[in-house]
């Protein structure tokens, strides 16, 4: 049996997963950044990635349910109450929906699914699949793409500020959240599967659920592209 990879050797291999894959460099978000999306194509991308976002806090229940211990139960929860609010917290799904109408989008277009691709629901099903069959371990590190969205996040709210003015700047709500919402949750993802995949082949299997969700948000992009404008 091969010795595990040191932390620092284990962090690196899945950085490099990002490097390689992530989907940042899909060529659907090289044309976002350069500014050169018509403005249905942004719409398109908005409505059809409405449906990852209504998914994600299913699929963290999901995870919830199989994680052993109380005090990352107690974490992980916020995950949930990030996307679906809480009290006076509306959450991200209602900043997305709010994304969309500063887009021009009226809620009841994302809401009724109208936009949704079969390509995009099958990719955003996959990793609710992935996620409810795997190990909690596995699952855990298939949602470390988070290591890599800041960076691209923060583009984003640059990129729609100055390439994308029509959509009305209260929209990027969302994006702003983000920046610190993923930091903290990638942090406390990587612990996690630090902790719970102690041998080689854990962390190789850790590595794999990672470029699985890589593959997973590049084909939700080849859909988006290949559907146009919405
Ligand atoms: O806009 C993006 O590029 C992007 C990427 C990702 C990601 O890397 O999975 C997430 C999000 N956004 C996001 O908004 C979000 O809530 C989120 C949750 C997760 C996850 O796997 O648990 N990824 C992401």
């Amino acid at each position: 049996m091969e010795a595990p990879w040191s932390r620092e050797e284990f962090v690196d291999r899945l950085r490099a997963v990002g490097e390689a894959k992530y989907h940042d460099k899909h060529p659907f978000h090289v044309r976002m950044h350069r500014g050169e999306l018509s403005p249905p194509e942004v719409r398109g991308w908005i409505a059809n990635r409405f449906y990852y976002q209504k998914m994600i806090p299913v699929k963290d229940a999901l995870i919830l349910s199989k994680l052993p211990n109380r005090e990352d139960r107690r974490r992980w929860i916020q995950r949930i109450l990030d996307h679906d609010g809480r009290g006076d917290d509306e959450g991200g799904i209602e900043a997305w929906l709010r994304l969309g109408e500063a887009a021009g989008i009226p809620r009841a277009a994302l809401l009724d699914e109208r936009h949704v691709v079969p390509g995009v629901r099958f990719a955003v099903d996959a990793y609710v699949h992935f996620c409810r069959l795997e190990p909690w371990w596995v699952a855990v590190a298939s949602s470390l793409t988070e290591l890599f969205a800041p960076d691209l996040v923060a583009r984003r709210i640059r990129v729609f500020e100055e390439h994308y003015p029509w959509v009305r700047p209260e929209g990027l709500a969302y994006f702003r959240q983000r920046l610190h919402q993923a930091p903290r949750d990638a942090e406390h993802g990587l612990e996690l599967v630090v902790r719970a995949a102690p041998t080689r082949a854990d962390q190789e299997r850790t590595v794999a659920a990672l470029s699985f969700k890589c593959d997973v948000l590049w084909a939700l992009l080849d859909a988006v592209e290949r559907a146009g404008p919405a």
